[in-house]
């Protein structure tokens, strides 16, 4: 996979301007970027440096999108980072936290365009592990819309939703995976709880593709809205990984029900393998 073009000045993923803090170190404002100190939240209205004019055939909600997107710290430090969109820092604060890419991992990123995640997982499954020198680790990212190359990833056109999946999966990673990752967002209604259901049945699908796919002791890491429905994907959950915790980035927006559920040390074993089912207390007794 070739390397994406730079244009002129444009800096590597992470590569830092001068005074500026990279991407992972923790700021003393807890992960905000370098230089947002005034933006404090890039949400209030109190707080924007640059208002956007309504104009002739441009919805509000549009306008207000532009205007939040130009006052956003994170969009403006993403792109001075050179990473392809403000999620890359949601992975980075979850990863600073579970520390799940680790050098030599296998990583699957479901819905990774345009790259964000991805871009954030490379080096770091591909540093030096702690005994054995520098660990080359696997990651494989899978969308429904095309991805420019990004060097260190292997990148599929794909629904993960497709029947046979998994199986494609496991055979592009040659075995099993330690993480899947999931930032998957199913396209918004605009009706709040129609898409909360529509985000947790994307979640719990891609938990079931996880049990398929993870190795003994991975990681799942899935976006949800908080809304209510998601107590099941909990419960789900719970029966198939040791621990598992619900955690908000500074970098969600505030205003977003967005969260991240983090789900680590799964249990092979507790699937009960005839049926690709979870195995619950009551299939044991
Ligand atoms: C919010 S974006 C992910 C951003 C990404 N984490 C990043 O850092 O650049 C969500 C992505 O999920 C993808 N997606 C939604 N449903 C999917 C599915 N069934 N299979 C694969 N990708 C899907 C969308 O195409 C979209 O690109």
């Amino acid at each position: 996979m070739t390397d994406k073009k730079k244009t002129p000045g444009q800096k590597s993923p992470g590569q830092k301007s001068p005074g500026q803090k990279s991407p992972g170190q923790k700021s003393s404002g807890k992960n905000k970027p370098a230089g947002a100190a005034k933006a404090t939240s890039g949400r209030g209205q109190r707080d924007l440096t640059v208002k956007v004019k309504t104009a002739r055939g441009r919805k509000l909600s549009s306008t207000l999108w532009l205007q939040r997107q130009l006052n956003d710290p994170y969009v403006k430090r993403a792109k001075a980072d050179g990473f392809r969109g403000r999620a890359a820092y949601k992975i980075l604060e979850l990863d600073d936290k579970f520390r799940f890419l680790v050098p030599g991992a296998r990583v699957v990123d479901l819905g990774c365009a345009p790259g964000g995640w991805c871009q954030v997982a490379v080096p770091r499954v591909n540093a030096l592990g702690e005994k054995s020198g520098k660990r080359v680790g696997t990651i494989l990212g899978i969308d429904l819309q095309e991805v420019e190359p990004i060097a260190g990833c292997e990148i599929h056109q794909l629904d993960f939703l497709e029947d046979d999946a998994d199986e494609k999966v496991k055979t592009w990673l040659g075995g099993r995976a330690d993480v899947v990752m999931s930032d998957m967002a199913a396209s918004a209604s605009g009706h709040k709880q129609t898409d909360h259901l529509r985000i947790i049945a994307l979640c719990e699908a891609a938990a079931y593709f996880a049990f398929d796919v993870l190795e003994e002791g991975g990681t799942f890491v899935a976006k949800v809205l908080a809304g209510g429905a998601e107590g099941e994907l909990q419960k789900l959950l719970k029966l198939r990984f040791r621990k598992v915790v619900n955690v908000k980035p500074a970098a969600s927006r505030a205003d977003s029900s967005e969260k991240f559920v983090v789900a680590t040390g799964f249990k092979r074993d507790s699937m009960d393998e005839d049926s690709d089912q979870p195995e619950t207390a009551a299939d044991r007794s």
